[in-house]
């Protein structure tokens, strides 16, 4: 198969989708013809461009309203197909894509379309041309893959071909069963598309939410499996209508399209990608720490129960531990890999826990997710890991090698010995730039078995974030992601202020909650007030003793239940750092407390609103 993507599927000018979808190594591309009748440039300087780069133009689209007319109107619609063979000639194409009419006048009858098809796919093969025709999910009498085919098979011409377009097909629910049996020959194109689930209709759906597979929620793979049976080996392309990615960057959208392009390829029954593995947890997080902001760090953390248990031999390093977390605290900013620009307190990096990290990064290369090397960031720890988009280090290790690394890089000074209710990590939770939060989500689910849940909207008083949770069968890894559309919004005031998207917090497990808001208490350590109102609402939600909802109150955590138990969570205040820590106490509960995130990001943002001027101090607390 060649891999190809329409030009509808990325931002900018022309040119600069053309240099994108090369950059990124597809093999061709579909030109959307708006993108053509905007293009400052003969049709012919357009076709030698998209030539030059190398790139085939698999076809031009999309033809529109052809089939089921009479009289003038069926004349005056091959005669316009004439105009754009025309144009197809000039551009160095020979496939016209035909959508299904929606036209009011179009009247019904596969019949009727097969021969409106015959006659059009004659007057195509007289100039070397051929046509290919998809059912739109929104058709005015064809909206069924199986009625165009049935039109295809009928027209009975071998320029007539048949377009599947997975989104037209999943959106409608539509039975798979009868792409096996299509004659590869008389496929003449295939569109790939994701998505998530939404009720809606099936235009706004199509035209606002389609995703790159391996971003979505359909069943890509059953189609791929179906696809494979007929051993079609014609052209693989995204066609993506997606709000984001119109607004996002063209290199970053065209490189996801090649690696989700990689993962379709990946399903096939004899691939040489090796398959995905679970992430048994995080093992360590790396904070690259200004110098000042060091105290405040390690007095939170001893006040959570972790203890400094090493130093590293040649950096600043120190490795803070309880149990099976380590964070370390790195002054050495050249060692985290931080991106140009950025000077706040951040974690730059975090270590995935997988079975066999060789064939993990066999996997990513193999999609063409970027690797870097420990030579490459000038490291002696001799780990590797994915860049994730923000810059940051997605370090992949098995324990065999862990073990060794620590004993390697870093003293044992004392042994980690809890001294408190923490346990150990909950989860990270990133904030996003709006564009980065497909990347992100294909990157991890290409690449590594993981379940998503569905995608809810957190209200900030300033605009809705957008989030979503990563996370393994057992518990034991969630990443939650946040982006909003926005500009003042929590997150994307951490966007801004950090100059990318980011780890924005850190969520830490504790036994005992309330102990352990006590003792950040007694350390000082500020936490994140919560207001009354909040209190009161629990009391008309959940059937509490007064005694514990005051207690709640008093050390400032919030509750939640789900069927599988309760939840309890508390905030620090980032201070100058870019990130704050959580702690949650979870008893069964699955969830990450989403019906507290309201009261949560508001308070953050007045904590926000009574902080100094961030343009003029890092003292900050977003
Ligand atoms: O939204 C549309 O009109 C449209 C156009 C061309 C396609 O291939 C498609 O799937 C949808
Ligand atoms: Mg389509």
């Amino acid at each position: 198969m060649k891999s190809s993507i329409a030009t509808v599927c990325l931002s900018g000018s022309l040119p600069e989708k053309v240099a994108a979808i090369a950059d990124a190594g597809f093999d061709g591309l579909e030109l959307f013809e708006n993108d053509l009748t905007a293009f400052d440039g003969t049709a012919i300087q357009a076709g030698r461009m998209i030539a030059e780069r190398g790139l085939e133009l698999v076809t031009l689209q999309p033809f529109r309203d052809f089939e089921g007319l009479e009289g003038r109107q069926r004349k005056q619609a091959l005669d316009r197909a004439e105009r754009k063979f025309d144009l197809m000639q000039e551009l160095g194409t020979d496939l016209l894509m035909v959508c299904s009419s929606v036209h009011p006048d179009a009247l019904p009858g596969l019949s009727r379309a097969a021969e409106d098809f015959h006659e059009l796919g004659e007057r195509a093969r007289r100039r070397g041309l051929r046509v290919a025709f998809e059912a739109l999910a929104w058709g005015r009498h064809i909206h069924d893959y199986r009625d165009s085919w049935e039109v295809v098979r009928r027209a009975d011409h071998p320029a007539v071909g048949l377009v599947l377009d997975t989104f037209h097909i999943f959106s409608r629910q539509t039975d798979l069963n009868t792409i096996g049996s299509i004659p590869s020959d008389r496929i003449f194109l295939v569109q790939t598309a994701d998505a998530p689930r939404l009720s809606m209709d099936h235009l706004s759906w199509s035209r606002h939410y389609r995703c790159f597979p391996g971003q979505g929620e359909l069943q890509m793979a059953d189609f791929m499996r179906l696809l494979e049976e007929t051993r079609y080996d014609g052209p693989l392309s995204h066609e993506i209508f997606n709000d984001v990615f119109r607004m996002g960057h063209s290199d970053q959208t065209a490189r996801d399209g090649q690696r989700s392009y990689r993962l379709l390829r990946a399903m096939a029954a004899d691939s040489a990608v090796p398959v995905p593995q679970d992430i048994d947890g995080i093992a360590f997080i790396e904070v690259a720490a200004e110098t000042e902001d060091l105290p405040a760090l390690r007095n939170t953390l001893s006040a959570l129960g972790l203890a400094c248990v090493g130093r590293h031999h040649t950096l600043e390093a120190e490795r803070w531990a309880i149990n099976d977390l380590n964070i370390v605290l790195n002054p050495d900013s050249s060692f985290a890999g931080r991106s140009p620009g950025r000077t706040a307190t951040a974690v730059t990096a975090f270590g995935l826990r997988v079975d066999n990290a060789y064939e993990a990064f066999k996997r990513a290369d193999l999609l063409g997710f970027d690797i870097v090397e420990p030579e490459d960031v000038g490291a002696t720890h001799g780990m590797s890991a994915l860049r994730n988009v923000d810059g940051s280090l997605a370090y992949i290790i098995d324990n065999s090698q862990l073990s060794r690394t620590w004993d390697r890089e870093f003293t044992r000074d004392v042994q980690p010995v809890p001294e408190g209710p923490v346990v150990g990590l909950d989860h990270i939770a990133l904030s996003l730039s709006y564009h980065d939060f497909l990347s992100v989500l294909l990157q991890y689910r290409a690449i590594f078995n993981l379940d998503t849940t569905p995608s809810f909207d957190v209200t900030d008083p300033r605009g809705l974030i957008q989030s979503q949770v990563l996370c393994n069968a057992s518990g034991t890894f969630r990443l939650a992601l946040n982006a909003s559309a926005s500009p003042d919004t929590l997150s994307n005031r951490f966007v801004r202020r950090y100059g990318g998207s980011g780890v924005h917090h850190l969520a830490l497990r504790s036994t005992d909650l309330a102990t352990s808001a006590a003792r950040l208490a007694e350390a000082d350590v500020p936490l994140l007030p919560i207001p009354g109102n909040y209190y009161r609402d629990l009391a008309a939600r959940f059937d509490l003793p007064p005694t514990q909802l005051d207690a709640l109150a008093d050390h400032h955590l919030f509750y939640d239940e789900d069927a599988d138990g309760t939840y309890q969570q508390l905030y620090t205040l980032s201070g100058r750092r870019a990130f704050f820590f959580e702690i949650v106490q979870r008893d069964g509960y699955q969830g990450l407390g989403a019906p507290n995130a309201f009261v949560r990001v508001t308070a953050q943002q007045r904590m926000d609103a009574t902080a100094p001027d961030p343009q003029a101090t890092t003292g900050d607390t977003a």
